[in-house]
């Protein structure tokens, strides 16, 4: 294995990997309960406004854990991978993300200067601060973007598919992670967390011991990921204090 990304092999790398294994979670975070009743035009409105809320306080967080992803990639040097322009485009969407999030909080009536964030949000965020410590391994890091990213991709693309009765005023909202440009990013992401990946299990690295390791501290952080992605959508729908485990 050259440990490049293979252009144009779109499946097939470690995270597709980890999808399939661990389908039933994955199932969970991306066709949630509040997902499903944005589709069948059946939400919630004030499930809806808290969302939106606590997401803004979420989207603050990520832009910092986003930058951070941004020096490591910087760090290693390695320029012609082009990690740093997938990166960087993905701090400008984000610039425009923070704006829109002010506008429809305008819009819907919610004082974005007044929502305290609850514990699911805390949870989320001090988790993104745990991923930005120096000791965290770039392979890491980048698993988490991807996973992070790509959970909001499938679950608002699947509000806009054929058949869908997402109500017109929140199809603005499926737009904005649902829209093809962004499948793209996270495609491009996924590239990126694939080839480290992939770089840490062929033992490419000088420590083979310490890449396994790498590989496998990434596997458990897509799976936390994919918990607080379902812990964030209970309480969206208004079930907060719940895990993601089954309920009774
Ligand atoms: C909770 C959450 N996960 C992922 C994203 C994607 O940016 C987001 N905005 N919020």
């Amino acid at each position: 294995m050259d440990g490049k990304s293979k252009p144009g092999v779109p499946y097939g790398g470690m995270t597709d990997t980890w999808a399939k294994k661990h389908r039933l979670i994955y199932i969970g975070a991306t066709r949630h309960p509040f997902i499903l009743s944005i589709r069948d035009g059946t939400v919630d409105l004030s499930a809806f406004k808290r969302w939106l809320g606590q997401d803004y306080i979420f989207v603050r967080a990520f832009v910092p854990f986003v930058a951070s992803v941004l020096i490591r990639a910087y760090k290693k040097g390695d320029e012609s991978s082009g990690d740093m322009e997938v990166i960087l485009s993905g701090l400008g969407s984000l610039n425009d993300e923070i704006a829109w999030f002010k506008q429809e909080a305008s819009k819907w009536g919610v004082d974005l200067s007044q929502v305290a964030p609850e514990k699911p949000t805390q949870h989320y965020c001090r988790f993104l601060e745990e991923l930005m410590r120096p000791e965290v391994d770039y392979t890491v890091a980048t698993a988490a973007f991807w996973a992070i990213e790509t959970v909001y991709q499938e679950s608002f693309a699947h509000c806009l598919e054929e058949g869908s009765k997402t109500p017109p005023e929140l199809q603005e909202a499926c737009q904005r992670w649902g829209n093809d440009g962004f499948g793209h990013y996270c495609s491009s992401l996924r590239n990126i967390a694939d080839r480290q990946l992939e770089k840490a299990a062929s033992g490419s690295e000088p420590l083979v011991k310490v890449s396994e390791d790498v590989v496998s501290k990434a596997e458990v952080t897509f799976l936390r990921v994919l918990e607080y992605e379902v812990d964030f959508w209970n309480m969206s729908c208004g079930t907060a204090g719940h895990s993601a485990a089954p309920k009774p």
